[in-house]
């Protein structure tokens, strides 16, 4: 009986097998179908608008930044479905600048996302790539002390030494020029010496060493692109057969990752040194600065964060970034002849008046407000940053904007699109128009407060005051010193967002003023 029983299950179970091989080509797509559907209308954020791939993939984000045009993506995204898009499965993109401060604010548990943890390097997080915002607060405390705009003042000899560098190359190269290439060059160079005391020599040789720059940028855009997904990485760049392929280098520069060890190499050991590189030096460069601050804190800033941070800031966050800037501030003054003429006029009103050095510093640069608001002007109307700064929302929800999420929503906002804000910035405030920073006070401070191109709250940009002092030194400078001319005045600025807005084509003619 038990055995006739034992074959009639066994029959059936192999009966219901077969059917199921039978009927598993459509099983599966079926499946994959209703998982898609759950995802898409199951889900709390079901009734905002978007995309609808973007509903139940995050293939959406994932093509959109490969395209290397995120910034008009997500522009065009929010101006077709409003301030709330959802823009992933699990993620929406948020247009309003009060909603971008209070997801950015410090204190309110909004946490990076897993979008970060993509960026090298994965065994020492630095403070751009580290999730935990306990960890992130505490290493950030000690790595704060070196950035501090003070403490930036000291490093003004070492950019002072690059700007003789570069012009002396810009006063050989008189006549056409590609004047974002040595922006760029200047932008490393000054990031080498202010780090490590050392020339990388990109301006001395003029070209892309090593195809450093070539090799940051293409790990960029693998942290962009696969940044949408994240668990990708493990596939690739963190998978051991990913390495053993030649041609692949992400993320790996050798001539800046040799720089860090060989300068870390030759400070120890620490205690002795104190950090410093040349016994003899009265500079305090950035490593020396943060090795100071592991031998206060060895349990809050270890040996590995001294490495992390001082390399990071060379190799993804400080350079492509500060270069980025200073493009779009010469493309957008150069295009416009009566902005031109305006900030030419006031920089040599006072160069003849005495009211700036041979070498401009920070103080004279704050006396020239025109040349302050075109410099704004162009962080707002092309952000650095091109891809969206994220945060996720704490277990048990929270409220952004008096829009009540809940709790595992990634929340993702953009400069290129919170700028634009007419509301705060104006009805015009798609163009490029520094007298907007002048015309009222009130006005100005109010949309001091909604700029975002340093990002904010506790994860405001730790390098903005190196970038802004070097900026505020050769910016005027270059005004000063030449008479610069677009060459192909109606032809855009060729830009390809990584995560960073990487660009090319700004050639000019150069003429030195008097000669
Ligand atoms: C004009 C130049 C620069 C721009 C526009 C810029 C922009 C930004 C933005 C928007 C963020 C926030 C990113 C986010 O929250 O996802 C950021 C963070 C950061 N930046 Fe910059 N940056 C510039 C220069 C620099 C420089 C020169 C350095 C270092 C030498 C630097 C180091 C960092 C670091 C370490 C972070 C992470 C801060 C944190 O999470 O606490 N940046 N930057």
């Amino acid at each position: 009986m038990a055995s006739t029983a034992a074959a009639s299950e066994s029959s059936s179970t192999r009966i219901l097998v077969s059917k199921i091989y039978e009927y598993l080509p459509y099983l599966v797509p079926l499946l994959l179908i209703v998982h898609l559907i759950r995802r898409r209308y199951g889900s709390p954020l079901r009734k905002y608008p978007g995309p609808v791939l973007a509903s139940f993939s995050r293939l959406h984000s994932l093509l959109s930044v490969a395209s290397g045009k995120y910034p008009d993506r997500i522009t065009a995204l929010h101006a077709r479905y409003g301030p709330i898009v959802r823009i992933a499965p699990n993620e929406l993109s948020f247009s309003s600048p009060e909603a971008a401060r209070e997801l950015l604010s410090a204190g309110k548990g909004f946490h990076k996302t897993p979008f970060y943890s993509v960026f090298p390097p994965p065994e020492n997080p630095d403070i751009f790539t580290e999730t935990r915002e306990d960890v992130h607060a505490r290493k950030k405390r000690v790595a704060n002390v070196p950035y501090s705009m003070a403490a930036m003042q000291q490093l003004t000899p070492f950019i002072d030494e690059t700007i003789e560098v570069l012009l002396s190359k810009l006063n050989n190269s008189e006549g056409k020029v590609d004047l974002g290439d040595w922006l760029h060059f200047f932008a490393f160079d000054v990031l080498g010496e202010v780090a490590f005391s050392r020339k990388f020599g990109f301006l001395v040789q003029g070209v892309d060493i090593d195809d450093t720059i070539k090799t940051i940028d293409d790990s960029q855009w693998y942290n962009g692109i696969v940044g949408q997904v994240p668990e990708l990485n493990h596939l690739f760049r963190n998978n051991p057969l990913w390495k053993l392929v030649p041609a692949i280098k992400m993320g790996k520069s050798a001539l800046i990752t040799q720089m860090a060890l060989n300068e870390m190499g030759k400070r120890k050991p620490f205690e002795k040194s104190g950090g410093r590189t040349d016994m003899e030096a009265d500079r305090k460069d950035l490593l020396q600065s943060l090795i100071e601050g592991h031998l206060k804190s060895p349990d809050k800033f270890g040996e590995g964060d001294v490495f992390a941070v001082a390399h990071g800031a060379i190799s993804f966050a400080g350079s492509d970034s500060t270069a980025s800037t200073m493009q779009s501030f010469f493309w957008h003054v150069l295009r416009d002849p009566r902005v031109y003429s305006a900030v030419v006029s006031e920089v040599l009103t006072a160069s003849k008046s005495g009211k700036l050095s041979e070498r401009v510093t920070w103080a004279e640069a704050q006396q020239l407000p025109y040349f302050q608001a075109c410099l704004k002007e162009a962080m707002r109307t092309r952000p650095a940053v091109g891809v969206n700064i994220s945060r996720l929302i704490p277990q048990g929800g929270a409220e952004v904007n008096g829009t009540w999420l809940p709790g595992g929503t990634s929340v993702a906002v953009n400069g290129w699109v919170l700028h634009k804000d007419k509301r705060i910035f104006g009805e015009d405030a798609d163009d490029f128009k520094p007298e907007r920073w002048l015309e009222d006070e009130e006005k100005a401070k109010k949309m001091e407060r909604y700029m975002f191109q340093f990002g904010g709250g506790s994860h405001l940009c730790i390098g903005r005051n190196l970038a802004l002092l070097e900026m505020n030194k050769i910016l005027p400078l270059l005004l000063k010193e030449y008479d610069i001319e677009l060459i192909h005045p109606d032809r855009p600025l060729n830009a390809n967002t990584t995560f960073f807005v990487v660009q090319s084509g700004l050639e000019v003619l150069i003429k030195r003023r008097g000669s």
